[in-house]
């Protein structure tokens, strides 16, 4: 699915944040969002997600306008979205969290054991409670949760934030199986976005709410361009 996002304004009530912004993510590509902090970049996930109101301009997937829709009517497009924050249930266990995930599909159980191939962490900790699992341990989970819905776009957050390198290079390998078999991944990259742009085409630069530079991912990783790339939108 291609998602196509138009002169984009939205924000937090009167507040505006995103003034005008282009953004595309082409169809089984994985497409990167970078910017400094404050940049506006959760604030246009959240908008694609439905979970804020688009003040103007649109938002398109595969040419049918998504605007209007709520974080609920989005879901069921074949949106996926794991948020930074808040992304799982953590007064339930692990298992619990996958299963209220896959509740609405019949072969919930074959989710949910597919799901535990891949990740056995997830079955070790089944009846764990989410917010006692670590951070890479939670984080899996977070994606695993979106992943459980076999979503047809996946929006991810910074999903590797502070985690652990071996729960970095998993969850990097997961989503690069998932853009092979299909799946259009948007990532919002953190500090170390190494990884991550090695297995992009394209990442979008925004500041301040705005587009600034919109380049091939493979054209930061030489050597001090992200640095200087970032350093330039302070
Ligand atoms: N709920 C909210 N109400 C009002 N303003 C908000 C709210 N959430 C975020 N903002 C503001 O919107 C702006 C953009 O925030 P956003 O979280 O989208 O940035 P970001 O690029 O994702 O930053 P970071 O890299 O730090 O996660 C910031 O100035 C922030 O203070």
């Amino acid at each position: 699915m291609k998602l196509d996002v138009s002169g984009l304004h939205s924000g937090y009530g009167k507040v505006t944040i995103l003034h005008g912004l282009n953004f595309v993510a082409e169809a089984g590509e994985i497409t990167c969002v970078l910017g400094p902090n404050g940049a506006g970049k959760s604030t246009l996930m959240k908008t694609i997600a439905g979970h804020l109101p688009v003040d103007r301009g649109d938002i398109a997937l595969d040419g049918v306008s998504i605007a209007k829709l709520n974080a609920l009517q989005t879901t069921r497009t074949g949106i996926a979205y794991v948020p930074q924050e808040q992304n799982t249930f953590v007064e339930m266990t692990v298992r619990d969290n996958l299963l209220a995930s896959a509740l609405s599909f019949s072969d919930t159980g074959a989710r949910i054991d597919n799901t535990y191939e891949r990740f056995p962490i997830l079955k070790e900790r089944s009846n764990q409670l989410a917010s006692t699992l670590s951070g890479g341990e939670r984080q899996t989970l977070a994606v695993a949760n979106a992943l459980i819905g076999a979503p047809k776009l996946l929006i991810l957050d910074e999903p590797t934030a502070g985690l652990a390198p071996i729960f970095v290079d998993r969850i990097v390998d997961w989503i690069c199986e998932l853009a092979e078999s299909g799946i259009t991944v948007i990532w919002v990259v953190e500090q170390n976005p190494e990884k991550i742009l090695k297995i992009s085409r394209t990442t979008w630069m925004i500041d301040a709410g705005r587009n600034r530079e919109t380049l091939p991912s493979a054209d930061l990783l030489q050597p001090g361009r992200l640095e200087e790339m970032l350093l330039q939108s302070h």
